[in-house]
Order: C-alpha cells, then sequence, then structure tokens
C-alpha cells in the first residue's frame, strides 16, 4: 500500500520513538489525520469514552482494547474470572470440573478474592474459617504496588466495613477507594531467599477469535529483603511486594541489574534444581492462566478490529517502557520492534480488511500462545484442550501455540 504511516503519540519514550523513526514513519498530531495512535491508557479512556464517539477508520491502529479495563482492573478482572468459571459449569463443560473439596481442578488460578466495601460480610465469614490468615489490599484502580498492605486482623480493615457510614461515603463519592482483598500466598517459591514475580509480555491482536503471542523474553523481579511470613514483617513492603517501582527505594536496590533476572535463567535455575518435566509443566500451567485469563474477557466486549494490546501477566495494560538499565532499554526497544512487525506488516499502512496472521519467520522473539481459529479449524475448543497431547509453548517450541492446555502439576 502506498505511503507512509503517520503516527502519533502521547507517551514520550525513546523506544517508541526510535522505532517510529526507523520505519520511516511521519510524525504528526493527535489532530491530524494519523494512521498509529500509541496512546495512555488515560488517553484511550477520553477517546473512546461516549461523548466523543471516535470511530477508529479501517486504516487506524491503536495500542489498547477500548475496553481493556475489564482485565486490567482488578475488581473486573475478578468478576471476569469468576463469571467465566460459573458460565463453563453452567455449560458443564470438563474444564469446570471440581474435586472433592469442591475446588475447580483446572481454574483455581487466583487466590480467593472479595472487593471491598461491596463483599465486606462474606470477606468477614471468610476471614473468621482461618483467622491466622494474612491477607493483601490492593486499591482497584493502581497500579506498581501503590496504597498495597497486607493485613491479619479484621480490625485493621474496620473502615471498610460495609456498615461503616465513612467508608460508604468514600466508596461513593469516589470509586478510587473500592479495593480488592486476596488471600495472601505466604509460601512463594523463593530464590536465594527472596520473593519474585514474573513480567510476561502477551500481544493480543483479536479477541475474537482470540489470537494472542507470548514474547520470550520475559524477566523475573525480585525482592531486595529476603522473605518471611513473619507478621513482624508484615508493613515491610520490600519483603513482600515485588513491583520495581516499590523495590528501587530499598537501601539494597541494585541499580545494574534493576533486581532481574531473564525467564530462560529462570528456566536454567529450575531445571537444575527441580528438573526439567516440573519446569515444563509450571510453564505449562503459566501459558494455561494466561490463555484462560484472555478468555474470561473475551465474552466481555474487549474486542475490536483495529487495536492491539500488550499484556502481562499479573496482569498490567500499560507496561512500563521506562528502562531501568541498559539490558531493559534494549529489551523493551526489541519488544516494540517485534510488537510493530506484526500489528503493521511490512511497516505499512495497516489496514483492518487484512487477516492478522503474519508468518512465523515475522514473529521475532513472539511464540504463538494461542490462536482459537486454528484450534477451531483443527476442531480442539478450549474444553478438547484438556486431553490434547499436543505441544506446549512452554516445553518445546510453538507448533502454533494452539496446544495450551490446564495441567495440574502441584509446584512444591
Ligand atoms: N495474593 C498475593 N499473595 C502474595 N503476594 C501478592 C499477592 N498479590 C500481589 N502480591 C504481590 O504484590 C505485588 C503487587 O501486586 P499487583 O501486581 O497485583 O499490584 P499492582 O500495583 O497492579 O502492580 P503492577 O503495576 O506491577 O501490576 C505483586 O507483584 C506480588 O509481589
Amino acid at each position: 500500500m502506498a505511503g507512509k504511516v503517520k503516527w502519533v503519540t502521547d507517551i514520550e519514550k525513546s523506544v517508541l520513538i526510535n522505532n517510529f523513526e526507523k520505519r520511516e514513519w511521519v510524525p504528526v498530531s493527535e489532530n491530524e489525520d494519523w494512521n498509529f495512535y500509541w496512546m495512555s491508557i488515560q488517553t484511550i479512556r477520553t477517546v473512546f469514552s461516549v461523548d466523543t464517539g471516535y470511530r477508529l477508520s479501517d486504516e487506524q491502529i491503536v495500542n489498547h482494547f477500548p475496553n481493556h479495563y475489564e482485565l486490567t482492573r482488578k475488581d473486573l478482572m475478578i468478576k471476569n474470572i469468576k463469571r467465566y468459571r460459573k458460565d463453563l459449569e453452567k455449560e458443564g463443560s470438563p474444564l469446570a470440573e471440581k474435586d472433592e473439596n469442591g475446588k475447580y481442578i483446572y481454574l483455581d488460578f487466583v487466590p480467593v478474592t472479595f472487593m471491598l466495601p461491596s463483599d465486606y460480610n462474606l470477606f468477614v465469614e471468610e476471614f473468621r474459617k482461618n483467622p491466622s490468615s494474612t491477607w493483601i489490599m490492593k486499591p482497584c484502580g493502581k497500579a506498581q504496588g501503590k496504597g498495597i498492605f497486607l493485613i491479619n486482623k479484621l480490625s485493621q480493615i474496620k473502615k471498610w466495613s460495609r456498615d461503616s457510614r465513612t467508608s460508604t461515603f468514600v466508596a461513593a463519592s469516589s470509586g478510587k477507594e473500592a479495593y480488592v482483598i486476596s488471600l495472601y500466598i505466604d509460601n512463594p517459591l523463593l530464590i536465594g531467599g527472596k520473593k519474585f514475580d514474573l513480567r510476561l509480555y502477551v500481544l493480543v491482536t483479536t479477541y475474537r477469535p482470540l489470537k494472542c503471542y507470548m514474547y520470550k523474553l520475559g524477566f523475573c523481579r525480585f525482592c531486595t529483603v529476603k522473605y518471611t511470613p513473619s507478621t513482624s514483617e508484615l508493613d515491610n513492603m520490600f519483603v513482600h511486594l515485588t513491583n520495581v517501582a516499590i523495590q528501587k527505594h530499598g537501601d539494597d536496590y541494585n541499580h545494574v541489574h534493576g533486581g532481574k533476572w531473564t525467564v530462560s535463567n529462570l528456566r536454567l535455575y529450575l531445571e537444575s534444581t527441580r528438573g526439567k518435566e516440573v519446569t515444563s509443566r509450571l510453564f505449562d500451567q503459566i501459558h494455561w492462566i494466561m490463555v484462560q485469563s484472555l478468555k474470561a474477557v473475551a465474552v466481555s466486549g474487549v474486542h475490536s478490529k483495529t487495536t492491539f494490546q500488550n499484556i502481562l501477566t499479573n496482569v498490567n495494560a500499560s507496561p512500563s517502557l521506562t528502562s531501568s538499565t541498559a539490558n531493559d532499554r534494549i529489551l523493551k526497544y526489541n519488544l516494540i520492534n517485534d510488537t510493530l512487525n506484526i500489528v503493521t506488516p511490512n511497516g505499512e499502512i495497516p489496514d483492518c480488511r487484512w487477516s492478522r496472521s503474519p508468518p512465523r519467520e515475522a514473529l521475532g522473539n513472539y511464540q504463538v500462545l494461542y490462536d482459537e481459529e486454528q484450534a477451531q479449524s483443527e476442531h480442539t475448543d478450549l474444553r478438547d484442550l484438556r486431553s490434547r497431547s499436543g505441544q506446549s509453548l512452554g516445553s518445546k517450541g510453538t507448533k502454533g501455540g494452539a496446544g495450551v492446555r490446564p495441567v495440574t502439576a502441584s509446584w512444591k
């Protein structure tokens, strides 16, 4: 197609701009005719608000699905996953099978969670069953560990009580004050005695049918202080929260490696300490959770032809494009490069009429994580995957990635 892509962004990050310039795309302002807009989640909210009613043309593409918050707002993600499980249960899907204790066998991948203040009484009921448990409170609309704290006594969250006038007032007058409270996972896998999480990038190009890609070069983010479940350290966020935004303020934060490990290093470490099979099964499980989380929101209308999105496991709509180390800069530059190669094949003006299935050699460091169309053409929908012995992305390459399947290996 003739003509160069006209781009605009409201995120002034060199990893983005260098990528646009390398393609010799033309910078324009948001009021001009544009083809590619890499926008912040605040902008997407404004641009696609009911009042603005903006509609993308066939030659325009943006980097978020308009309803991305269905997956990335903590309360909505929980609501969608709960609803998805109930729907599968009603359909009699084998995926919704439960064990003798009434726990989902394949879909039990989010810790017990309640919304506060709305579910306060339900939470209290659950808390009383096991009063020695620890819970984690997170503001629904925030990220980067902001506003998160741990509790182990009901008195610590009295103000979220449904009956408390203050809480009702606060929640009603400001949506920001709503929280989710989740059972705290107090026996995490530790490396060097420290807790870590995974930042994995997933690119979604369509929700219906679901087509998503997984970036091979994710990383682990480590805490700077050794883990202890001791209640005396409950307030020490350097022990409990793995977010770089938190850890970088710690005395022991290392500015050279930024407390990060590549996923391939993690894999090697786990293979040597726990064995190949269990490591493979762990990665299979991670991929399974990703696909299931996306399926859970695919029914909430997050689909649109001319958008794509990079998301993460835990789940975040706008993963930081700030580079905290030299390796970070390279990773993020390549991530954007590979993303653009998939969503704008050959660097050409997007045309939503083409089918977005780039050849394997154009995927760079991405691998197909799940391709619903392919799975359907092979007569394997998600319900059948349980019994498939197909290749899993984690263990032996992609083979289309349609074979992501539930696994039940226990990790410990
Ligand atoms: N249920 C849990 N049990 C144990 N640790 C948890 C739990 N939930 C969250 N954490 C810890 O808290 C950190 C922050 O949680 P979460 O990622 O949900 O919040 P966030 O503020 O949205 O962070 P981000 O912006 O990185 O997505 C996690 O990286 C993890 O280390």
